[in-house]
């Protein structure tokens, strides 16, 4: 397994996705984090034509990434409120069998959500590493963002929801201190059993509440994100854009739906070249 090797299946899989998924017409594109995102920005170079577009990075690296391919980027709170993006691509750490994702390896999970959720269409590109049944399968961490001031009290609550060793990221010069996010919070890696989905808590494999030691993925990010302190968890799962788009025309408009955070295709580029689609069944 060389470095040559998931490269290019990186590639593969990004130029397959923005062949997919990539509409020239586009006017708002979300561009995500990592270092898949600049396979899918190579990708989308070549194939847009209109000055007009606008790439909505999802923080520092990203918007690097964007303003280097030539193309322009406008940032996430100058979107007026109307505007949602066509579509928004990005990276994933891990995705499960239902499409949901852990989100965070490069500490920009709080934009990465608020970008995906203002899209019509999320997509997620990844390597063959990345694609497995269920989450925290190889990945062993899940990513939370938290305010600086909060990290003990963060880290003693992990520990009673059944995180057997949660830590705080430092940079990779471990003497500098803590890492930053683009918020300037810290990130808190939080290691779990590997995750259910919500079928198998409907087939009796865990209660899925974290009362016999199993989480279903939807509720433990809902327990993580309702620590005081925790800005934002890495667990994407729920909704998909569209579905959360369809509970909002159902209900005339008027009922907040949160979600549409889990990608509506995912696409894996393979050890053998080949490229995998990954949609919900
Ligand atoms: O915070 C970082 C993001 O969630 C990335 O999209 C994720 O870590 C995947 O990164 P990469 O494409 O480098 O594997």
């Amino acid at each position: 397994m060389t470095d040559a090797l998931i490269e290019s299946a990186k590639r593969a899989a990004a130029r397959q996705a923005v062949a997919d998924h990539f509409d020239p017409r586009a006017t708002h594109v979300g561009i995500g984090s990592g270092t898949t995102i600049v396979y899918v920005v190579e990708a989308i170079k070549e194939v847009a034509t209109d000055p007009t577009i606008r790439f909505v990075p999802t923080g520092y690296q990203s918007r690097q990434v964007i303003i280097q391919a030539g193309l322009t980027p406008l940032a996430f709170d100058s979107l007026p409120p109307e505007v949602i993006l066509d579509i928004a691509f990005d990276g994933a750490d891990e995705v499960d069998q239902d499409l949901n994702c852990i989100k965070g390896g490069g500490a920009c999970l709080f934009q990465e959500k608020l970008v995906a959720e203002r899209a019509r269409k999320f997509v997620c590109v990844a390597d063959y590493r990345k694609k497995q049944d269920r989450l925290l399968t190889k990945w062993p961490t899940i990513p939370i963002e938290v305010a600086p001031i909060a990290v003990p009290t963060v880290l003693a609550d992990l520990r009673i929801l059944g995180s057997p060793n949660p830590k705080l990221r430092t940079t990779l010069l471990e003497k500098s201190g803590p890492l930053k996010t683009d918020q300037d919070f810290f990130i808190i890696d939080a290691p779990f059993p590997s995750l259910l989905i919500a079928a198998d808590v409907a087939a009796g494999k865990g209660k899925g509440d974290g009362s016999d030691g199993t989480w279903e993925v939807n509720r433990l990010a809902t327990a993580i994100k309702e620590l005081t302190g925790v800005l934002e968890v890495g667990i994407f799962s729920g909704l998909n854009g569209i579905e959360a788009e369809a509970i909002r025309q159902k209900e005339g408009g008027k009922t907040v739906v949160t979600g549409g955070q889990v990608p509506v295709a995912v696409y894996f580029g393979m050890q053998d070249g080949s490229v995998e689609v990954r949609v919900k069944e």
